[in-house]
């Protein structure tokens, strides 16, 4: 069955699902904003910015015009940054129709609203028929054919099988899982603990910091998302632990890059320049920080990194809270979230 694709957003992991969908004979309108990259890209077959050196195949359409991208097709994916997702969603809105199934693959949270892009979707196209597609799949990886795995939610079991049908490749295995909320916290959330992952590779710790910071960070990130009514269980899945592995050792993740430099000492600001693409944990360590204190939840490693990215606390004495905080009963603080049992 041959499938018409609409892809938003011409950044790396947009062009990488393009190709993928691409190889698999689909017809793909790639929509970017910038109209000389469009051109660019249409002329000569490459991302040159994002993906450089990868061919782009001919069945994908670059376009600059919304309205043409989006018309007709059976899906439309979301593949910009998560700030821009509610104004992109507000430029579509109104030619999005029934059968068309928003597809989903940023990974954050709003800021201001705290909301999950499966929220600000139904704000803004009530009733639309929605899935998150995350898991660890760097797009540099993805668009070389290289074997992943990833999981498509939807709260409709139907819809997440269909999107698997649609992205699953003999490279690229696609899971399905009901629960959305633990599915995009899962993926915005170990963005966090990536940025601390690169700070602690910064500050020329080694892996038992790592995989320190990993396992109480999955943790402090599950006990949240329980809190806000995901299952706790899929942080143990490809969008939990597994994307978090990925994010926190890969050399091309882009948060683990920003909290290198970060804990050699640049500034933040001046960190996220340096990547230059969307480094997403920044400001999810914030919206994170929000809803700890929201659900009253204990996030140790997410607050101190709040303080480091926000409040210019020196990345030493974080490291110094961290290790002196209150001894802990290992599998009471598992199961009683945290709570100061000794
Ligand atoms: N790069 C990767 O390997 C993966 C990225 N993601 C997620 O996908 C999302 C997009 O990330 P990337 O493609 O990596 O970012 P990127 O930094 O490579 O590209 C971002 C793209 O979005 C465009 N953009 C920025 N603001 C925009 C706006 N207001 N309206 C429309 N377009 C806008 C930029 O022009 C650029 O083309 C992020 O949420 C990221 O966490 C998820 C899985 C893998
Ligand atoms: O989510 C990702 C891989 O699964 C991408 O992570 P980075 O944005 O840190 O590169």
């Amino acid at each position: 069955m041959s499938y018409k694709i609409s892809i938003l957003g011409g950044g790396s992991w947009g062009t990488a699902l393009a190709i993928l969908l691409g190889k698999k004979g689909y017809n793909i309108d790639l929509w970017t904003r910038d109209k000389e990259q469009c051109e660019h890209m249409n002329t000569a077959r490459e991302n040159t910015k994002y993906l450089p050196g990868i061919v782009i195949p001919n069945n994908v359409n670059i376009v600059n015009d919304i309205e043409k991208a989006i018309y007709k097709n059976d899906i439309i994916v979301l593949a910009i940054p998560s700030h821009a997702v509610r104004s992109a969603v507000e430029l579509i809105k109104n030619n999005v129709n029934e059968g068309q199934v928003i597809v989903n693959v940023a990974k954050g949270i709003e800021t201001d609203s705290l909301h999950r892009i499966s929220e600000i979707v139904s704000e803004v196209i009530p009733n639309s028929k929605y899935a998150v597609l995350s898991g660890p799949s760097h797009a540099e990886e993805v668009a070389r054919d290289m074997p992943t795995t990833i999981v498509a939610a939807s709260n409709d079991i139907e819809t997440a099988k269909y999107v698997q049908d649609i992205f699953m490749t003999p490279k690229f295995r696609v899971y399905t899982n009901p629960d959305v909320i633990g599915v995009e916290l899962g993926g915005s959330l170990k963005n966090v603990i990536a940025l601390g992952a690169g700070i602690s590779d910064g500050l020329g710790y080694g892996d038992n910091t790592k995989a320190a910071l990993m396992n109480r960070g999955i943790i402090e990130i599950a006990r949240l998302g329980e809190k806000m009514g995901a299952n706790k269980m899929t942080f143990a899945g490809l969008s939990g632990i597994g994307d978090l592995i990925v994010t926190c050792t890969s050399k091309h993740s882009r948060n683990r890059r920003a909290g290198i430099l970060i804990g050699k000492g640049m500034k933040v600001e001046e960190a996220i320049d340096s990547v230059g693409m969307v480094v997403e944990g920044i400001k999810t360590t914030e919206a994170a920080y929000k809803l700890s204190k929201k659900y009253d939840v204990k996030m140790p490693i997410t607050e101190e990194l709040y303080g480091v990215l926000y409040d210019g606390k020196d990345v030493k004495k974080s490291v110094i809270n961290l290790m002196l905080r209150d001894k802990k009963h290992e599998m009471e603080d598992i199961i009683n979230s945290g709570d100061d049992i000794q």
